[in-house]
């Protein structure tokens, strides 16, 4: 991309304003396995992270990185199974999701950053305690309750080990695996670690980074805001299915909680980030209590 020296001008101009409002504050950005697809693009998403830390905000990133277990589990010949958005996880299927997150994509992550000038520190739950987790039991409306496996619901995180790091200029990038009370790993669904993780640190944004211009109707179209009573009737349709329900159940709970905006936005989009926190171009959905 080439700007000339007056856009540059017009760019900062208009970044300025939310500057100044974002100073200081806390946003946390959920970076998801499907959004990870090309290299230019997680360059370009390494690049907005480092830039969002120089000017004064606290970007802490949360990884998925559900495309990249599945291209492991296939090598080792498993076949990745979902309900409800959440991975069937037995105990080699867990191996292969800590291998994956807490090694492959969360030191690529940090070693991006820190290419770019940032002082990244990856982290699981494991590290510090920080993400206590029990097992996770679905609920069906034919089945009963359904037992996946090695996966956990989030029972409470430590802000400290991420307040700490903030405090000293680093840029958290946090693997989500849980760990309960005899040390085991637990399978946890990134968006809900980062909505939990959000309203935890009392951020003033959660942004999802997906693969899809934000939440979309039966037609394809863009739904660009979202309310509680809305998202009831999308889920109770059917229009919402799949990886999102997890994601707009976290979003919806982190509004609740008072996390002030919350969107989930495209990644695909060059420097969608920065396009969404510094600029009026509002990208995708904005999710809402009320
Ligand atoms: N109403 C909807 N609008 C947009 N995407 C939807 C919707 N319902 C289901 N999806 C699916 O949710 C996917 C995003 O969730 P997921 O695959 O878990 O992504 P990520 O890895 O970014 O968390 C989309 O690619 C799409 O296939
Ligand atoms: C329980 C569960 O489903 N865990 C997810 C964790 C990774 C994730 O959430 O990755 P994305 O954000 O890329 O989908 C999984 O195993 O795929």
């Amino acid at each position: 991309m080439t700007v000339t020296s007056s856009e540059q001008a017009q760019i900062l101009a208009e970044a300025l304003p939310y500057i100044r409002q974002f100073a200081g504050k806390t946003l946390v950005i959920k970076y998801g396995g499907n959004a990870m697809t090309d290299d230019k693009l997680k360059e370009g998403f390494a690049q907005d992270v480092v830039m969002l830390k120089l000017v004064g905000l606290n970007p802490v990133v949360v990884h998925g990185g559900g495309p990249q277990i599945n291209e492991l589990l296939e090598k080792v010949g498993k076949q990745g199974e979902f309900i409800q958005g959440m991975r069937v996880t037995d105990s080699e299927t867990m191996d292969v999701v800590e291998m994956v997150l807490g090694g492959l994509v969360n030191k690529e992550i940090v070693s991006l950053i820190n290419k770019h000038g940032g002082k990244a520190v990856g982290l699981t739950g494991k590290d510090g305690h920080f993400i206590r987790a029990k097992k996770l039991f679905l609920k069906s409306p034919d089945a009963g309750v359904i037992d996946i496996g090695q996966v956990g619901e989030i029972e409470s995180i430590d802000p400290s080990l991420v307040s700490l790091l903030d405090s000293q200029d680093f840029i958290p990038v946090v693997a989500p695996i849980g760990v309960g009370l005899d040390g085991e790993a637990y399978n946890i669904n990134a968006d809900l670690v980062a909505g939990k993780l959000a309203e935890t640190l009392k951020a003033e944004k959660l942004l999802l980074m997906t693969n899809t211009p934000g939440v979309l109707d039966k037609q394809g179209n863009l739904l660009t805001k979202l309310t509680a009573k809305r998202i009831d009737e999308l889920f109770a349709d059917g229009t919402i299915s799949g990886g999102m329900l997890p994601k707009i159940s976290s979003a919806l709970d982190a509004a609740k909680s008072g996390v002030n905006a919350v969107h989930i936005i495209d990644g695909r989009v060059p420097h969608a980030l920065l396009l969404e926190i510094l600029t009026e171009a509002g990208v995708g959905t904005m999710i809402r209590a009320e």
